[in-house]
């Protein structure tokens, strides 16, 4: 509830109100500000990103990172959707900010739950980077090329059910790790191919392995796929972060992902389902797609919408009402089941054990 409060007041600010907020609303820095980071490669340079525009913005304050290990990094053997999804990997940096070990976080905003507990909030999302997903090969040019029973590796629902819909005769197996790991699954020849996040890609200076980009005709993108978003608690200290840190909220980003994370809200909030959502935003209109399926791909239901793009949350609702309308909640319901109740096992066995890395 919290992070869709913070979420709507971004979506919603005018350009003006930014412009206003940055040049005369903006409060004293403290004298330093800590990031909070997962410590793969990816998270770094975002987490790096995201310090030096601080840094530029700020540059009497002091602005550090703190890596760490989230249990998303350690359970490496299953499935996500498996153990507990995507709130594994926001867990320890939340309780980092909680503790005042940190002040703010930096995720990839794909795996931030849609609901964030309670006293924390999303108080900027950045400017997104490439949105699709990649063809990763050594060997084909891309999934067409791919011969009946190649294997093709990926961990996501979403690129699972839709790669198989089209491609029944290709082997899908899971791939996890982080992006380093996954490719050198790949270059070890486990895979024939894999599928991986552009923005990943770009980001960290390997858009060279990229054999192809799919259209979000043939794979439409997961909720916040490329976007960088920056997660805060709610302070004692009566610091704003939230108007620190309103400069780096990129307008037509937020809105594009409050739309997509209202349709993924609809459905199930932070579970792990084969779930598309993709908004785009061109001179404050938005185009919103979603589409959900079964695993296997074998029913699907699809919608999209136009509007104005100050009508982000609307917008998805009007999609998620489209998505029923074709008996999504059906088609997502074994799914859905199977990962609230992972959810519940994940959220007592933190609250039961410390965090491995506290
Ligand atoms: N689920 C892991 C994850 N979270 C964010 C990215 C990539 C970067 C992004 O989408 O912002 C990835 C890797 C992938 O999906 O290949």
């Amino acid at each position: 509830m919290r992070e869709l409060t913070g979420l709507r007041r971004l979506a919603s600010a005018t350009a003006k109100e930014l412009v206003l907020k940055t040049s005369e609303l903006v409060p004293t820095p403290p004298s330093q500000l800590v990031i909070a980071s997962r410590e793969s490669r990816l998270a770094m340079w975002q987490a790096e990103h995201v310090r030096v525009r601080l840094q530029q913005l700020y540059p009497q304050c002091d602005v550090k990172i703190l890596g760490m290990t989230t249990r998303g990094d350690q359970i490496l053997d299953r499935t996500l959707s498996k153990v507990g999804g995507k709130g594994l990997f926001v867990k320890e940096l939340e309780v980092a900010m909680a503790e005042g070990r940190a002040d703010l976080a930096v995720h990839s905003l794909k795996d931030v739950p849609m609901e964030l507990p309670e006293g924390f909030a999303l108080a900027a999302v950045l400017e997104r980077e490439d949105p699709r997903d990649a063809f990763v090969s050594n060997d084909y040019d891309s999934l067409d090329a791919l011969p009946a029973g190649a294997v093709l590796g990926t961990s996501s629902l979403r690129r699972q059910a839709l790669i198989a819909a089209r491609y029944p005769h290709l082997v899908i197996k899971p791939l996890r790790g982080n992006l380093d790991t996954r490719l050198g699954k790949l270059d070890r020849g486990e895979y024939a191919a894999i599928i991986l996040a552009a923005a990943g890609l770009k980001r960290l200076g390997l858009a060279q392995r990229i054999r192809a980009v799919l259209p979000p005709e043939a794979s439409l993108p997961a909720a916040g796929q490329g976007a960088m978003a920056i997660e805060i608690a709610e302070r004692q200290d009566g610091l704003d972060l939230q108007a620190l840190l309103a400069p780096l909220n990129d307008l037509p980003t937020a809105q594009a992902v409050a739309a997509e994370r209202k349709v993924s809200k609809v459905f199930g909030g932070s579970c792990q389902v084969p779930l598309a959502a993709f908004a785009t935003v061109d001179a404050g209109q938005m185009h919103l797609r979603a589409m959900v399926a079964t695993p296997d791909g074998l029913r699907m239901a699809s919608a999209e919408v136009s509007g104005a793009a100050a009508d982000a949350e609307a917008l998805g609702l009007q999609v998620a009402e489209l998505l029923k309308a074709q008996d999504a909640v059906d088609i997502l319901s074994s799914c859905l089941s199977e990962a609230a109740q992972a959810e519940a096992d994940a959220r007592s066995a933190t609250l039961a054990a410390p965090a491995p890395d506290a």
